[in-house]
């Protein structure tokens, strides 16, 4: 498989992908991203000096690894576009939302090697977490591929594709969960007469010292959370009202619903 990368579609996730890229080693002199807006074209050209088009089957044409970046909407039409380009043992990547890899191997010719993954948008900055698993017709060698191609976005883990969408419901929307938090902590603290600009600043760091915390110590996340919870104290008394308000239970009802609409999306 030769290292010419095609992006197609290089959006939030698209772009965040051949950043990594290219800060794992790729050279900008193989890869190829196509856009719609020349406007995002600019931006590409300038932010990493890669080539651009709006002709996905011309992007194809030559690439080892393309990267299907579009919405779960756009997949079919995108895959019956550059079905006739893709070159013999090419293997494609994607990170749509939803669609098995059954829908890309039907799609594509026969024998295509199909990797799904499914990142997060901490991927942005290198600080993202990745699960990947093989189609059919992909090998150990072609994941290996798509770990070299994703090591510059962070962590990368290997999935069964029976998982995926429960993946996604976790850590693919999970950032958004986490900026739902912090908005939420941020009014908390202006409710309580703090500036908009401290109390964005103290929940912002709260999360990001507990996450780290986390992190380095190891420690389960109950033991921390003991830590913190001081007997007949104030924690306690807020945990209760977030008890009382279901929010653990709307954290699995959450998590159920994004993987109830991966799998909708997929078809
Ligand atoms: N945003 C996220 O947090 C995550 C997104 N995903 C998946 O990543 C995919 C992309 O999501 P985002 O990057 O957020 O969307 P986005 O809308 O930012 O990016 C999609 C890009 O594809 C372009 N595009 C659409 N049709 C095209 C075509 N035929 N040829 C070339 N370019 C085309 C659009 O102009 C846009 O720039 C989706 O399938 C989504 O399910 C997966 C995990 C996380
Ligand atoms: O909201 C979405 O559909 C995508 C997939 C996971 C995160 N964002």
């Amino acid at each position: 498989m030769n290292q010419r990368l095609a992006v197609l579609g290089a959006g939030n996730m698209g772009e965040a992908v051949l950043a990594g890229a290219l800060s794992a080693g790729w050279r900008a002199s193989d890869v190829v991203a196509t856009v719609r807006t020349e406007a995002k074209a600019q931006h590409l050209r300038e932010a990493y000096q890669v080539a651009t088009t709006s002709d996905n089957v011309a992007a194809v044409r030559g690439a080892g690894l393309v990267l299907v970046g579009v919405k779960p909407k756009d997949v079919g039409a995108l895959l019956d576009e550059i079905a006739p380009g893709i070159e013999p043992g090419a293997v494609v990547v994607t990170v749509a939302a939803g669609h098995p890899t059954s829908f890309y191997e039907q799609r594509l010719p026969a024998g295509t090697a199909v990797v799904r993954t499914v990142p997060n948008t901490p991927a942005a900055i290198g600080a993202g977490i990745t699960a990947i698993a093989p189609g059919a017709a992909a090998t150990d060698a072609h994941l290996e591929a798509v770990e070299h191609l994703l090591a510059g976005t962070g962590a990368v883990v290997r999935a069964a594709e029976k998982d995926l969408n429960a993946v996604s419901a976790i850590s693919g929307s999970g950032p958004a969960y986490v900026f739902y938090v912090a908005d939420a902590l941020a009014e908390a603290g202006v409710l309580l007469g703090l500036t908009r600009d401290v109390a964005r600043r103290l929940a912002v760091q709260t999360l990001l010292g507990a996450s780290r915390l986390m992190d380095e110590s190891g420690e389960h996340p109950v033991l921390l959370r003991e830590k913190v919870t001081s007997p007949g104290g104030t924690t306690a008394a807020a945990l209760r009202a977030l008890d009382d308000g279901g929010v653990r239970a709307s954290f699995l009802a959450a998590a159920a619903a994004a993987r109830d609409r991966a799998h909708e999306l997929g078809g």
